[in-house]
């Protein structure tokens, strides 16, 4: 079996293309969708991803600030621009490049922003919001797994599905994401005994790992669906996912490249949430505040 490639350069172009539209009819009321996203110090790989964030706005017509300081900015301060733009009625969204210079304590950030422009989902109403079911800001990559899913109809109902790594921004969110969509979830991590015990027994293997080449054919079952969320940088500049993509290209039914899968998809649901923020500031509800 040769697996069939899940496109998320493609399926990212669609959902821009929705989300253009959406924008169009926001501008019709007068409303532009504002982003913000503060970068702090110059760590070329953010430098890159936030470049590419501002350039998807600026092409589906909405507003990006980008906030540069440098890597001495003190926590204190960090706190102030965000409360500034937290009181700015026309920044829907507010997005702080992770990681932090190791002085900033990143859970009194997320904290500090407002739970109606958590357009990446971190904060803990967010996240308690997608324990509990309720509409809220997901955060984007489990978004965007979810979304590519959907696009090549695979229906986690039922399924078992394994995730390995278990951080707050992908693997726990993608697991619930999951859970709700009726799948059997397991998780594994680090500390996991027999990897292969769990992976072999998955319909959908999502890696979110942060090890290149990791996931290798003996792992999986055949016909499995394989979800790449592994972003490594090679000595040579090169992206590599957490996936052995070759051999794995050959047992899987659908896999995910790196570069070109997952990644893509989480600039989209970025813009996704940022303009629903809108949206919902727009219709005088908020995501965060317990008014639905
Ligand atoms: N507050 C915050 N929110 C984030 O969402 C966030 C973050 N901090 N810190 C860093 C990670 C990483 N991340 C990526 C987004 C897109 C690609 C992406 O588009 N990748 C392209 C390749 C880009 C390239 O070649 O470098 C692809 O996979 O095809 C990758 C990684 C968002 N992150």
């Amino acid at each position: 079996m040769t697996a069939k490639l899940m496109d998320g350069k493609k399926v990212a172009a669609a959902i821009r293309e929705d989300v253009g539209k959406r924008v169009e009819k926001l501008a019709a009321r007068g409303v532009t969708p504002g982003l913000a996203v503060i970068l702090v110090g110059e760590d070329p790989a953010s430098q890159t991803y936030v470049k590419s964030k501002q350039r998807t706005c600026e092409k589906l017509g909405m507003r990006s600030d980008l906030l540069e300081f440098p890597d001495t900015l003190s926590e204190t301060d960090l706190l102030a621009a965000i409360d500034k733009l937290n009181r700015d009625p026309g920044i829907h969204g507010i997005l702080v490049q992770l990681p932090l210079p190791a002085h900033i304590d990143e859970t009194h950030v997320i904290l500090a922003i407002d739970p109606t422009k958590d357009v990446d989902g971190f904060h803990p109403i967010s996240a308690g919001r997608l324990l509990i079911g309720e509409d809220g800001f997901v955060p984007c990559t489990p978004n965007g797994i979810m979304r590519l899913l959907d696009y090549y109809e695979i229906d986690p109902a039922g399924k078992h599905a394994v995730i390995i790594g278990r951080s707050t921004i992908v693997g726990k969110p993608a697991g619930l994401l999951l859970l709700q969509r009726n799948a059997t979830v397991t998780f594994c991590h680090s500390k996991t005994e027999n990897l292969e015990q769990y992976t072999q027994s998955a319909d959908i293997v999502i890696a979110a790992v942060g090890r290149p080449g990791m996931l290798k054919a003996h792992h999986i079952k055949a016909g499995a669906v394989v979800i790449d969320v592994g972003i490594n940088r090679g000595t040579d500049g090169k992206l590599t996912g957490d996936a052995a993509f070759d051999e794995l290209q050959d047992k899987a039914s659908f896999i995910t490249p790196v570069p070109g899968g997952v990644g893509p998809m989480t600039i989209a649901m970025l813009m996704d949430n940022t303009v629903r923020s809108a949206e919902w500031a727009a219709e005088g509800q908020t995501a965060g505040n317990g008014v639905k």
